[in-house]
């Protein structure tokens, strides 16, 4: 996490380095709270405690219990509106849903003006308990049922984004039979790798997504969509992967879409009133990095809707063809930095490697079930002490783990903590809020922590915590 000060302070505890280590910061900077990270309205005031929004953490805890999720109201509404900006039109961006939806946040992201992405019918129903318009849902997903399906349509969503050719042939008898026609777009794989990890790229041949462009799928695929009385084909869809920092992927995914949209006018001619929708728009899915540590370098949604653009104006030119509007679906990027997770340190422990080696383990009263990335991804957290100062305690490389019965149970790999951490400390891990509530679990029956909206000096409840009684709901018998 926080890279090295070659010069700082060394200390008894601190074990060599080691892998992607540097030497310990000054001690100082162990009361930053670096802003690319750190949620926007994040402040450690005089008295050392760390204000979210106006409201300090110590009081968070005593008030909502730890562990906590905390979410910057308006680090992420500001998100959306960069967002919107950057690409002229808010319903031209979609809240990827899956990165973390509560009815609350789907309201504010209708207050936003944005659309927004569901791949379930858990994530509509949030969205429509929510009374998101629907015509500014899209609907994703490599298996929907038919149960989804006729869902989506009976909501009266935008676009529903097909994936297989089972789904074609599905939805278009659905729809049939509900004498609509529902308006989709192709899901095209467009041969990208990504530069992510493997898990999370999305748009390579060997992977489960979408319809291939270089076997000739996507083509045969919008054919069958433009043959299907029930269906109204209003775009095409990239998707490339999740967590990615430079322009090239989407730049090579916009031209290979551009491209296979001037095949589609060329085979089926831009009079065709199937095909004229169609032209209009091109999807280019979610994907935009955030910082999670201070070595994360994301760019701006402006910066990469500039880039976008170019390259579609570049593109479409090259083709003759009127340039589409971009969407896109963020999910992480609006999401991510503005949570962080709380903590309360139940113990620590200092264990002998060999050779003189020790290393420092600093338990927590959450771990993978609130945050399965790092086990998962091998992602990279910056955490701090944020119930107090560090007095002067040199800092000490440190390992926060959970109290779950796995050794992989390890929240942040590395970071630098005082040395005087103890039990009772609260720490806090930053942008945990894309895909750690939405991915988490009661894994050794440990309830799921709270999750609390932060703004203006209080703090609400939007998810409450999960009791012992509410996991023992589902048992029968
Ligand atoms: C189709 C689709 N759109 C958008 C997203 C959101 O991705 P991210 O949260 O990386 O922006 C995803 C997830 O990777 C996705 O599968
Ligand atoms: N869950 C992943 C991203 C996958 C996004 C869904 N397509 C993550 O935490 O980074």
């Amino acid at each position: 996490m926080t890279r090295a000060h070659p010069a700082g302070p060394r200390h008894a505890d601190v074990i060599p380095q080691h892998e992607d280590a540097g030497g310990p910061p000054p001690e100082a900077a162990l009361d930053a709270l670096p802003a690319a990270v750190w949620p926007r309205n994040a402040a450690r005031e005089a008295d050392g405690v760390v204000r979210l929004a106006g409201v300090d953490v110590v009081t968070l805890a005593r008030e909502h219990g730890t562990p906590l999720f905390v979410v910057d109201e308006a680090d992420f509404r500001s998100r959306c509106t960069e967002h919107a900006a950057a690409y002229g039109d808010p319903a031209l961006v979609h809240y990827a849903s899956k990165a973390f939806l509560t009815t609350e946040i789907a309201r504010w992201v209708a207050d936003e003006g944005l659309g927004l992405d569901v791949c379930t019918e858990g994530e509509l129903r949030t969205a429509l308990r929510a009374d998101f318009p629907p015509e500014r849902i899209t609907v994703h997903g490599n298996n929907k049922s038919r149960h989804e399906l006729t869902a989506a349509l009976d909501a009266g969503v935008g676009a529903i984004v097909l994936d297989s050719y089972v789904e074609i042939a599905r939805l278009d008898e659905i729809a049939r039979d509900r004498d609509v026609r529902a308006q989709v777009m192709v899901r095209v794989t467009v041969g990208v790798e990504a530069h992510t990890h493997e898990f999370i790229a999305t748009a390579h041949e060997d992977q489960k997504f979408g319809f291939s462009l270089a076997a000739g799928d996507a083509a045969e695929a919008v054919r069958r969509v433009l043959k299907s009385p029930g269906l109204h084909l209003v775009g095409l869809h990239s998707h490339i992967g999740s967590q990615i920092f430079d322009a090239d992927g989407f730049e090579l995914a916009a031209r290979r879409v551009i491209g296979l949209l001037a095949e589609m006018r060329d085979e089926h001619g831009s009079d065709n009133p199937a095909v004229a929708d169609a032209l209009t728009t091109v999807d280019l899915g979610g994907g935009m990095g955030i910082a999670y540590t201070v070595a994360d370098k994301p760019r701006s949604p402006a910066w990469l809707a500039g880039e976008l653009r170019a390259i579609v104006e570049r593109e479409s030119a090259r083709v003759d063809l009127v340039p589409p509007r971009i969407a896109v679906e963020p999910g992480r990027a609006i999401a991510g930095p503005g949570t962080v997770t709380l903590y309360e340190v139940g113990t620590v422990k200092d264990v002998e490697l060999g050779g003189g080696a020790r290393r420092r383990y600093v338990s927590v009263d959450g771990g993978m079930s609130d945050n399965i990335r790092t086990a998962l991804y091998d992602a990279h957290y910056d955490c701090r002490l944020v119930s107090r100062h560090a007095t002067g305690a040199p800092p000490v490389r440190s390992r926060v783990v959970g109290k779950h019965c796995e050794s992989g149970d390890v929240v942040v790999r590395d970071c630098w903590l005082p040395a005087d951490v103890a039990p009772g400390d609260l720490v806090a891990v930053a942008a945990t809020g894309a895909y750690c509530y939405a991915m988490s679990s009661a894994y050794n029956k440990v309830p799921r922590p709270a999750v609390v909206a932060v703004a203006d000096g209080t703090s609400r409840t939007l998810l409450r915590r999960e009791t012992l009684d509410d996991l023992a709901r589902l048992e029968v018998g």
